[in-house]
């Protein structure tokens, strides 16, 4: 993929997601469907959007029992999303049993710790040491269940590909210099998850909230 910025298309709005896609396409290597856009359009809207012709990535970011998500990525499995999360801290047995149950072409990867997390939301959440420490321990329990690789932020990623360099690496949460980081903790600039490893970047507001989304997809693919 000559291109390997994903455009995060956070809208309830099916024509919106249209729109801002076509707009995008040529300055985007593809186009990540998440939960808002889910709840609200569900398998018809992601077939609506696979009709662009673009790869789509569908973040349900799923985590429950194991065969709750098995017979979850079974069902959306005739969608073939190139890329398909699921947390990683819902353990190895459902990591592995979600990817059996995935279609073959999908890459499943597993998420390890939100970006728009920090050591203190570590620390909350009852897990003791570093993020540093907690994405290195998931992303090897992604790594023996069979998965084609994690989401983790660009602090990370680094050493992350060090300890699995066959992983496919999925970096949300970067920012041009100086953009703003929103609800985001842990950012990079979208030319320092690459230069460290990562395989694909997602871009949400920084493309879709701009006054000229194909103007700022260009002017990000052109910093990579
Ligand atoms: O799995 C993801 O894509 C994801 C994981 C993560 O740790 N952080 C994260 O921001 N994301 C997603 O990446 C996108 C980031 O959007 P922006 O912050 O607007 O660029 C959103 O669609 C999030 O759901």
């Amino acid at each position: 993929m000559s291109n390997r910025i994903f455009v995060a298309l956070d809208t309830p709005d099916l024509d919106r997601a249209r729109h801002v896609a076509a707009r995008v396409r040529h300055h985007v290597g593809g186009v990540k469907l998440g939960l808002e856009f889910f709840c609200a359009n569900g398998p018809a809207g992601v077939r609506a959007i696979e009709e662009l012709e673009l790869p789509v990535f569908l973040d349900l970011k799923l985590h429950d029992i194991p065969n709750t998500v098995a017979k979850a990525v079974q069902s959306l499995a005739p969608l073939a999303p190139a890329v398909l999360t699921v947390h990683a801290a819902g353990g190895r047995a459902m990591l592995e049993d979600a990817k059996a149950a995935a279609h073959p072409s999908t890459k499943v990867v597993a998420v390890t710790m939100l970006t728009s997390l920090d050591e203190s939301d570590l620390v909350a959440t009852g897990v003791a040491g570093s993020a540093h420490d907690h994405v290195l321990r998931l992303a090897e329990l992604a790594r023996v269940a069979g998965l084609d690789g994690i989401v983790c932020s660009g602090a990370e990623v680094k050493a992350a590909h060090a300890a699995w360099p066959k992983g496919f690496f999925v970096v949300p949460g970067v920012r041009p210099a100086n953009g703003d980081a929103g609800d985001q903790k842990r950012v990079v600039t979208p030319r320092q998850a690459l230069d460290d490893g990562a395989s694909i970047l997602v871009v949400g507001r920084p493309i879709t909230q701009a006054e000229d989304p194909d103007g700022a997809a260009r002017a990000i693919a052109g910093t990579l």
